[in-house]
């Protein structure tokens, strides 16, 4: 990404020349507090932004420049070069379909799967992010299962195509704090696996700093600082950052001498 500026219909700046590389097999945070721009950063990787803001600058996926790309393009990248998982599973998930077949689309359309060698790629996809009995998820509708359970599934269906990218915005907020590390820990799992570059998204460096190596962090749709997570954290440079990071570091003692963990 360089110099990524996205604009309201009116001209009001929400994001202002943003720059920013993420390199295969790389994972950087995107941090920042409510309404900083992160989620129409991820948006900008994707092509989904609104239609009535304008984008300049470049946003390059593999050798794909998204900025300005035909719908047609941008069908083509989403899912393969980069998928990404929402805080609320439920906008991923239709609500009308049963799991298994909302996982089985994807791979239907982009690996041409049919019958038997589908049916097993859904239930090893399921397995995949540790959900027990996949055939019985499977067969499940969403209001079925659990919210955590319900962000596997989704995650699952952004891993199905094996994208280069993966992007991950806040999936652990909506979830509560036992299930939160648990996927934490399942997604840091999967992508060193399979050597995935991530995008994670979280206005929480204590969550940040476990799935990522370095961080970018942003206030008014600006980069402030980035570099190495463990730096960030340890040296901010910026009272915003030093902010961030002594709230972090209330919450974790808090945690701790509650004995919540
Ligand atoms: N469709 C829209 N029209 C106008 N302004 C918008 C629109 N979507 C977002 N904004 C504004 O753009 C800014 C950045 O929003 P964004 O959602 O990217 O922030 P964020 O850092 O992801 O916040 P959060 O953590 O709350 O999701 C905010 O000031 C927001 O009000």
């Amino acid at each position: 990404m360089d110099g990524l500026t996205i604009r309201t219909g009116d001209g009001r700046a929400l994001v202002s020349e943003l720059a920013f590389e993420v390199a295969r097999g790389e994972r950087l945070g995107l941090i920042g507090e409510s309404g900083s721009g992160k989620s129409l950063t991820t948006l900008a990787v994707l092509g989904l932004l609104p239609a009535d803001m304008t984008v300049t600058g470049s946003v390059r996926l593999a050798d794909t420049q998204i900025v300005g790309a035909a719908e047609k393009t941008l069908v083509g990248v989403r899912g393969r070069s980069a998928a990404v998982v929402f805080q609320e599973p439920l906008t991923a998930l239709d609500p009308l379909m049963r799991v298994g077949k909302q996982i089985a689309e994807p791979l239907r359309r982009r690996r041409q799967l049919t019958g038997a060698a589908l049916k097993s790629a859904v239930t090893d996809l399921l397995a995949q992010v540790r959900l027990p009995e996949p055939d019985r998820i499977a067969r499940a509708f969403p209001h079925e299962i659990s919210g955590g359970q319900r962000q596997r599934v989704a995650l699952a269906m952004a891993l199905a195509c094996d994208p280069a990218l993966l992007i991950a915005d806040e999936p652990t907020t909506a979830l509560d704090v036992t299930v939160q590390a648990e996927m934490l820990e399942l997604i840091d799992g999967l992508v060193r696996e399979r050597g995935m570059a991530v995008l994670f998204v979280s206005h929480d460096l204590a969550v940040v700093s476990k799935v990522t190596d370095r961080v970018l962090v942003m206030k008014d749709g600006r980069a402030v600082e980035s570099g190495a997570v463990a730096d960030v954290v340890r040296a901010p440079r910026e009272a915003y950052t030093k902010a961030l990071v002594d709230s972090a570091r209330q919450l974790e003692s808090a945690l701790d001498l509650g004995g919540v963990r």
